[in-house]
């Protein structure tokens, strides 16, 4: 029997009703009524959606009014006892309140410890897998009361059910759940696992509730089979699922569920192959189905075939839930036929997305009247992919039936065009040579050493101990918003919008000149987002205009398309530079000055661009990558032409691109240091690099951290522990560069005061050599206000000078 599904569905909603309601509803411009409301009607079209496309088992539970792992937090009662006092009522209001506190942060009204008016730091965020999307991360503790608190999944699934739809419930399974969870610091590993056993009589209670309501199936989400597990984790996750078996037998024995009919469990794992987990995973004997990720876990193939999975379900994400590019259903269903048509026949096979399409736009539909035709026609959004996969389900029940292939002609005629579009947009000639060479002709590592370079540098910028500086984006304002807005629309021309950039750059160097700033930069207002920007000036990408992706809670990116040989047209960033340059020289005499300012450039690296676009699919990643990094290279060499002397090449993704495979690691170490070193390595030793790296947990990138070669690394770790800060000394470990590990977090509103900033880099001078220490917020300021910069850097400042008069160095 062959059906279709898919893993998930987006949540942004028809032009991003999602986002729009969320912020409506903490500007308490809409009830809470109405924000459910409008979760509701996202569902019920994304229900309606699927289910017309042909989709036979339609999804429920992977919508999420913020994260589906915060979801998980709250319904299983995992909420930080700094939560305790904030209200947790029943009334909708008080639940959502709650709800959103525990991702905002909350105000305390306590009469307990806190005093009224106490901030309660929200969840932590973190990446989940190798993705852009950020969940967020339970805290648990001995105390952590694991019950249930609301069975909001069966309502959903009762919901669906009752408006006539086939649905299956999703529900992220409990060893992912512990994966992303944290732990109290005294935790060992092992005893962190053991808190998987508590959390599966919840599960059991949920499935069986499922059951008694009648659902015939649930999807368990453990993508961490994606990853390299240790054997205990492995261990861990198959007693859980056997106590999972026999806790819902036990209780089906006592009343619990259906008499007539036993919920099917399915396991998803994707993101990557099942690999070395396969064999535990697929031996569980209570799940009736499993699902593969057939675009980017090829390698179980041979496994499932030899373990034939006589009398269970096949899932088989066949079409690509990651990736733009519309299915090559030919392709796809010549795919099946060679590796499945001999399933023995008493296999069903479902088939589906490889992952959740949740990382993909809604439709290409809104695309239309803006990308050019050609490009337009290769496309496929989450709701396109929807309809090939009911395609390509239809084409193999057919061939199955009757042996005859249905031609689907125009999606035929589109995978042969793609080719045509690829080579007609690539770069007129293509050598391996770069197009541009600058002082270092065309070597990939520098000229100098480290400690050749840095002699040349302390020279050249005279810059005091404790230099300043920021991370590059400077506030954007509504001004400046709508006025990009009016440009992209046609109201107003290229020269007007540039001229309002120019004039929030003159006040942007008066401000650095104000605070006293060591190295000025120039606020980053030309650019909506900072991969955005690239793929907007880049050749052989474009970007959407309303392809918006979740990042996390109500916050959207537009990824840029990667559909051809990437390669630099013309400067990106020149003109503003050298505006920016004359600016700061006008003020310097203006006021007579002959001291020099550095003003440094902020470029996005090739691994972040790329990693945060949605690349072609015919050539490898790392190709991609490579002509990225040929193409800011050039930028980096005219920058330093125009007389640039400090550039900073943000890597904020690099983290993430590391593969979810430890096997697989090596090799993208290697190729996204070449590729960081390819952008960079064209200029002078008096030309200053520096990165910035911010969202992750760097501890598992040491070595590429160390092997890029940077002048001054800036790094968000106010968050991260010392442990990693600890690797990165100076003088040690072949770590030498500058560092500035971030002074304060910039992702909250709240002034950090002097005390709190000196606290923090005492902490880092007990690590790191005082002369290698730049202080600097710990990433962009550009979603602070104005009026929230100014202090913030005030303090910094102060506090930086403060340190050079204790030290006797000023
Ligand atoms: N690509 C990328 N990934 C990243 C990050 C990043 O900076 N870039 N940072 C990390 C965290 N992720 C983030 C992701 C999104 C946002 C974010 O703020 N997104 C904005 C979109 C910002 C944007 O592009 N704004 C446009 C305007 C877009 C728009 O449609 N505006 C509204 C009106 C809203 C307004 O006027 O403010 C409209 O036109 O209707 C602009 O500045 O020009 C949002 O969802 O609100 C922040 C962090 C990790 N991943
Ligand atoms: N240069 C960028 C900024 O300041 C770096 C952001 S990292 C997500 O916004
Ligand atoms: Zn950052």
């Amino acid at each position: 029997m062959i059906s279709s599904s898919i893993v998930g569905f987006p949540r942004v909603g028809s032009d991003r009703a999602h986002k729009f309601a969320l912020e409506k509803y903490w500007r308490k411009k809409i009830t809470v009524e109405e924000l459910v409301e409008a979760g509701k009607k996202i569902k019920l079209r994304n229900w309606e959606f699927e289910s017309k496309a042909g989709i036979e088992q339609i999804v429920v539970g992977d919508f999420s009014y913020y994260d589906h792992i915060l979801d998980l937090a709250v319904a299983f009662n995992v909420i930080p006892s700094r939560f305790k006092d904030v209200k947790r009522g029943d009334g909708l209001e008080d639940k959502f309140e709650f709800y959103f506190s525990l991702a905002r942060g909350a105000k305390s009204t306590a009469n307990g410890n806190n005093i009224e008016g106490d901030s309660i730091h929200p969840l932590e965020m973190t990446k989940w897998f190798d993705t852009n999307y950020h969940c967020l991360v339970p805290e648990i503790s001995k105390h952590t009361e694991f019950k249930l608190t609301n069975k909001d999944l069966v309502e959903e699934y009762v919901h669906a059910k009752n408006q006539g739809y086939n649905a299956k419930p999703v529900i992220v399974g409990p060893a992912t759940f512990i994966y992303f969870s944290k732990f109290e610091d005294n935790t060992s590993t092992e005893s962190k696992w053991d808190y998987l056993n508590k959390l599966i009589p919840l599960y059991a209670d949920l499935i069986l509730e499922l059951e008694k309501n009648g659902a015939k199936m649930i999807q368990i989400d453990e993508p961490i089979l994606a990853t390299t597990l240790d054997s205990e984790v492995l261990d861990a996750f198959d007693r859980a699922y056997k106590l999972l078996g026999g806790l819902i037998e036990s209780k089906r024995n006592i009343g619990y569920g259906d008499p007539y009919y036993k919920i099917k469990l399915f396991l998803a794992n994707y993101y990557s192959s099942y690999d070395e987990n396969f064999d535990v995973a697929t031996s569980i004997d209570i799940f009736d189905g499993f699902h593969f990720d057939l675009v980017n876990g090829i390698s179980d193939i041979p496994k499932i075939l030899e373990k034939g999975f006589k009398n269970k379900t096949l899932s088989l994400g066949l079409v690509d839930g990651r990736n733009v590019w519309k299915t090559d259903l030919k392709e796809r269903f010549n795919f099946f036929i060679k590796n499945f048509a001999g399933l023995d026949p008493s296999v069903s096979v479902i088939i589906n997305s490889s992952c959740s399409l949740l990382h993909l736009p809604l439709t290409v539909k809104k695309e239309k009247d803006y990308l050019e035709t050609d490009l337009y026609r290769l496309l496929s959004f989450a709701s396109e992919k929807v309809i090939e996969i009911s395609q390509l389900t239809t084409m193999i029940s057919v061939y199955r039936e009757s042996r005859s292939l249905v031609a689907f002609d125009e999606n035929f005629q589109d995978s042969k065009f793609k080719k045509v579009f690829i080579c007609k947009h690539s770069r007129p000639n293509p050598d391996t040579k770069p197009r541009k060479t600058g002082p270092n002709e065309d070597k990939f590592t520098r000229i100098s050493s480290f400690q050749g370079r840095k002699k040349i540098q302390n020279e050249y910028f005279n810059l005091p101990i404790y230099p300043t500086t920021t991370i590059g984006s400077f506030p954007q304002t509504t001004d400046i918003r709508s006025k990009r807005r009016a440009y992209k629309s046609g109201e107003i021309t290229y020269e007007q919008y540039l001229d309002e950039i120019k004039r929030k750059i003159i006040d942007c160097i008066h401000l650095q000149f104000e605070l006293d700033l060591d190295v000025f930069v120039n606020g980053e207002y030309e650019r909506t987002d900072m991969v955005e920007f690239f793929g907007e000036n880049l050749e052989g990408m474009e970007v959407t205009t309303n392809g918006w992706v979740q990042s996390y809670g109500s916050r959207y990116v537009k990824p840029p398309i990667i559909f051809a040989h990437v390669y630099r047209g013309n400067p990106m960033t020149c003109e503003l530079m050298e505006f920016t340059l004359k600016t700061i020289q006008s003020v310097l005499d203006s006021i007579g000055s002959t001291k020099k300012k550095y003003v440094k450039a902020i470029l996005t690296g090739p691994v972040t661009i790329v990693k945060w676009s949605f690349p072609r699919n015919d050539i490898p990643i790392s190709e991609v990558t490579k002509q990225v990094a040929m193409a800011i290279r050039e930028e980096v060499i005219d920058l330093e032409a125009i007389g640039v002397h400090m550039i900073q090449v943000d890597e904020p993704a690099i983290r993430e691109g590391l593969p979810l495979k430890k096997k697989d690691q090596d090799e993208y170490k290697q190729w996204a240091i070449e590729s960081f070193r390819t952008a960079t390595s064209g200029i002078n030793d008096f030309t200053q690099i520096h990165t910035h790296m911010c969202y992750s947990d760097f501890y598992e990138i040491i070595e590429i951290i160390k092997g890029l070669d940077v002048d001054v690394l800036t790094i968000e770790s106010v968050k991260s522990n010392m442990k990693f800060l600890n690797n990165l000394v100076p003088g040690k470990e072949n770590y030498e560069a500058g560092i500035g590990p971030g002074a304060y977090d910039v992702h909250s509103p709240a002034i950090p005061s002097k005390e709190e900033i000196i606290e923090r880099i005492k902490q880092y001078t007990k690590y790191f050599d005082k002369k290698s220490v730049w202080i600097n917020p710990d990433c962009g300021n550009k979603t602070r206000t104005e009026a929230e910069l100014k202090p913030a850097l005030q303090n910094m400042i102060a506090v930086a000078k403060q340190l050079r008069i204790q030290e006797g160095e000023n």
